[in-house]
């Protein structure tokens, strides 16, 4: 049996804008109340595992312990065929500045240079999702998106990766696509799912 979630709050163990926003839709209607761990001006903890199962408990843990708040991790990335899976839990790491700030520009065409010779053109974006509560019980979820990535990079909306993937059956990429859209096909929309079920009040 999964722990239901009791309480009207919930600590989004995140420093990423996006995400947060994204998470948060997700958790409208059910009623809900989200800080995220930018707001409280908690640590950024190091991502030191080598899966996003791993990583979101180690981010969700850490903010659980800090805060005494039930606390959601969110650990994604983007993966490429031809590269084997990369830049998969790594996928930050690509962006990532000397200064420490981000260029996805930059991330996209690194990903571009190395696949573009490759006939096969799939990717996928996966998202791990933990709760976990200040006693230290976790519950872990598992979601993903399937596509092909597209060059060059196309549309405005989203975060990350998203102006270079389209998804299986659709025309659009992330970037293009009404944000309801995403959320409702997204690698955190099935991980999502899946918490809901198991979690969330009805
Ligand atoms: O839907 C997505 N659309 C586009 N890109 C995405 C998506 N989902 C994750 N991504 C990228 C962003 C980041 O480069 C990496 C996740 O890294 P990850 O460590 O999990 O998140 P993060 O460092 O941005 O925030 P935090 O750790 O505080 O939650 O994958
Ligand atoms: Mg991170």
């Amino acid at each position: 049996m999964s722990r239901r979630l009791s309480e009207g709050r919930l600590l989004l163990a995140t420093h990423n804008a996006g995400k947060a926003r994204e998470v948060a839709a997700l958790l409208a209607g059910h009623g809900i109340e989200v800080v995220t761990a930018g707001e409280l001006g908690l640590p950024v903890p190091e991502e030191t595992e080598t899966s996003f199962i791993g990583n979101a408990t180690l981010k969700a843990r850490a903010a659980a312990k800090a805060s005494g708040m039930v606390s959601l991790a969110d650990d994604s990335g983007f993966s490429v065929a031809a590269l084997d899976g990369a830049p998969g839990v790594y996928t930050a790491d690509w962006a990532e500045k000397p200064d420490g700030t981000r260029d996805y520009a930059a991330a996209m065409a690194k990903v571009e240079r190395l696949a573009r010779h490759a006939r096969d053109r799939r990717a996928w974006f996966s998202c791990a999702l933990v709760l976990a509560w200040p006693d230290g019980h976790v519950e872990s979820f598992l979601g993903e998106a399937h596509g092909e990535w597209v060059w060059p990079p196309r549309g405005a909306a989203g975060f990350g990766y998203d102006p270079m993937f389209v998804p299986s059956g659709e025309s659009q990429t992330f970037a293009e696509m009404d944000p309801a859209r995403k959320h409702a096909i997204s690698h955190r929309a099935a991980a999502f799912r899946l918490l809901s079920a198991a979690c969330l009040p009805d």
